[in-house]
């Protein structure tokens, strides 16, 4: 957001309660809206950036509000150290709840936070020491320096002031090492595992990040309102703060604030308004929130946060759109891993096999990869090459077989634990954080080298090592080619860019083996060029390289040696000259038959005719390296 913005917004919030003018039922109302934007801060982060929908936080700010009501009654203790039980008691419970339901996918963990924010509540409300459904008053106002905040106006700045450091938190979070990994949940949990995030650990991260801001605001609210009760710990209330994120805006944090202002301002005009025009008390507000959410899920699915940016940005000329075009301060160089010796083995694969049911998709295939070659993997389509180096690279597991890399065996691993051994890849489909800026992508690869937690994350304590992951990632992308779109979001990248991209975040992970699969499809024939080249420069420097590619003027002109599969079982290996000439792979080639398409023919030999499948570059897709 536009730092003036945020000044004029600290400001307002600042100055609001000692004017004369402003009315008490204003700042009663602006500290329900305060404290309800704690709540939904942690709820954009669960369900806005990391995609996990809870309908539970209303139990966590139970616990907040129920925990400190109790201790300082009836154990006459401080509300401080109340706090810090509070906050304890949250990040225990949320820590073994997250652990049992964010296990859970699709519809089956809103219902699970469902079913224990419906326990919460019933616990509160049964509890003979929690005053059952009567709950617990005469709950002492908190006193800060001497100052109580027993009125309305003080606790306002307690209120606000935690708001604002919530927002800075969260912001600093997802603008760091581990918020890249936070906003990979939502959309790119195999990449980013592929890349050494453990993403079962950030989900957990990031539920006890929400529930502890729920608890916070609940301890706030239970010395605000001096007396608590189990029912605005309800799933009502989980429903309400749903609501106020998804209106305001799931994926950004300043959307926690105008959907709870927006939603608790609505409530409160619509129960003056609506009994006054239907003449009855029915709560009728429920019907006009749920033709609203509609609504906003009909026309802005972004909520109201992304549209009153746009606005701000027109009113003040596109400040918004003015993008860095610097690249980020010069920083130490992330430590590299130790290269193997140009020529050493570095990848054996040892009679590998998948069976899908009957079908044997890759049938005994072996071969070696050594440190500096580049090695391509082809074969016409269905042939078992995706399946081959989904086995590497640890999405499939092999029915039998081995694969080593630099001697230790890949094939029983996870793919964060083989991206840790010095393996990058890239992917046959894109995958990209599309909100995402370019840089922050390519970050993302060097994830696994540097470690930054959530609480210096949150603090902003992390700035050297920020400054070191981003270098890298900047260094990366100059080197691929793509330095002039550092601050451009992925998603706006042509295709041919975003597959530069991914190259650039693989390498960023400082890789000994890199992985490709079809990187050179959808790139123009210079781009192929150039990426030929940077891939001839890798190779120069020791690195080993494993293409899966179509075009084969591209593959021809480039590797060093050649695997030919077809139906799953290798056909031919040897030097693109050699295979090129093989009878067993024009035979393969020239199966299917398609007329209009001629392989390329191996030096000295006529050309070899119609191919299906793969084809040559300058045949299927317009030129090659
Ligand atoms: N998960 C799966 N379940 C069942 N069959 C599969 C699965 N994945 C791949 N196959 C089958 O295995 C065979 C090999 O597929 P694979 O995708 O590895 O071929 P490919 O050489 O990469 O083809 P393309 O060039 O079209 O990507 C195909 O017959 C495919 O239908």
């Amino acid at each position: 957001m536009n730092r003036i913005l945020l000044y004029l917004v600290i400001g307002v919030i600042a100055l609001l309660p000692l004017m004369p003018f402003t009315p008490a039922f204003w700042v009663t109302h602006l500290n329900y809206v305060g404290l309800a934007s704690l709540v939904v801060l942690g709820l954009v982060l669960l369900t806005g950036v990391s995609g996990l929908t809870s309908f539970g936080q209303a139990a966590f700010v139970g616990i907040g509000a129920y925990t400190t009501a109790w201790f300082t009654t009836a154990m006459a203790g401080s509300p401080w150290l109340a706090l810090i039980i509070a906050l304890a008691i949250t990040f225990l419970a949320a820590y073994a709840i997250g652990a049992l339901t964010l296990r859970l996918s699709g519809h089956y963990l809103p219902l699970g936070t469902i079913a224990w924010g419906l326990s919460l509540y019933y616990l509160f409300g049964n509890m003979q020491f929690l005053g059952q459904h009567d709950g617990i008053a005469g709950i002492q106002p908190l006193e800060i320096f001497g100052i109580s905040l027993a009125s309305g106006r003080n606790i306002y700045y307690l209120i606000w002031a935690c708001v604002l450091l919530g927002l800075w938190g969260t912001r600093n979070l997802l603008d760091s090492r581990p918020g890249r990994a936070i906003r990979a949940l939502k959309s790119g949990q195999a990449m980013a595992e592929s890349f050494g995030v453990n993403t079962a650990r950030y989900k957990i991260i990031v539920f006890v990040y929400a529930a502890l801001l729920a608890c916070l605001s609940g301890w706030i609210y239970a010395h605000m309102q001096r007396a608590v009760s189990p029912s605005p710990f309800g799933l009502n209330y989980g429903i309400e703060y749903l609501f106020m994120a998804v209106v305001g805006g799931a994926s950004s944090v300043w959307g926690a604030v105008i959907g709870a202002g927006l939603i608790l301002t609505l409530k409160d005009q619509l129960q003056n308004v609506l009994p006054a025009i239907f003449g009855t008390q029915y709560n009728f507000e429920l019907i006009v929130f749920g033709v609203l959410m509609v609504l906003v899920l009909q026309y802005a699915r972004e909520g109201v946060w992304p549209i009153l940016a746009h606005w701000w940005e027109i009113l003040t000329g596109g400040s918004r759109g003015e993008r860095r075009r610097e690249p980020p301060p010069k920083a130490a160089v992330l430590p590299q891993r130790p290269r193997p010796e140009t020529g050493k083995v570095v990848l054996e694969v040892e009679a590998i096999r998948k069976e899908f049911g009957g079908l044997v998709a890759v049938n005994d295939i072996s071969f070696t990869l050594r440190a500096g070659e580049i090695m391509g993997l082809i074969g016409p389509n269905g042939a078992g090459k995706s399946t081959t180096f989904n086995l590497i690279t640890g999405v499939l597991e092999p029915t039998s077989g081995l694969v080593r890399f630099q001697g230790e065996r890949l094939d029983k691993l996870p793919a964060r634990e083989i991206s840790r051994l010095g393996v990058g890849r890239t992917f046959q489909h894109v995958q990209l954080l599309p909100t995402m800026t370019v840089l922050e992508n390519v970050a993302l690869g060097a994830h696994l080298r540097r470690n930054v937690g959530v609480v210096a994350a949150s603090l902003h304590a992390d700035r050297r090592i920020e400054a070191e992951l981003l270098h890298e990632a900047a260094v990366q992308l100059e080197r691929v080619g793509l330095g002039d779109y550092l601050y451009e979001q992925a998603g706006n990248l042509a295709l041919g860019q975003q597959r530069i991209l991914e190259i650039a975040r693989a390498l960023a992970a400082d890789p000994v083996l890199l992985l490709l699969d079809e990187p050179a499809a959808g790139l123009r024939y210079k781009e192929k060029q150039e990426l030929a080249a940077v891939l001839n420069q890798l190779r120069a420097e020791g690195m080993s390289i494993l293409l899966v590619e179509h075009d084969m003027d591209f593959v021809m002109k480039l590797t060093d040696h050649l695997v030919v599969m077809d139906f799953g079982t290798k056909i031919a290996e040897g030097t693109p000259e050699y295979v090129q000439a093989h009878p067993a792979v024009l035979e393969a080639y020239l199966g299917g038959i398609d007329d209009d398409i001629e392989i390329e023919p191996a030096p000295g030999e006529q050309p070899g005719g119609p191919q299906p499948g793969v084809a040559p570059a300058g045949a299927l897709e317009g030129g090659g390296a």
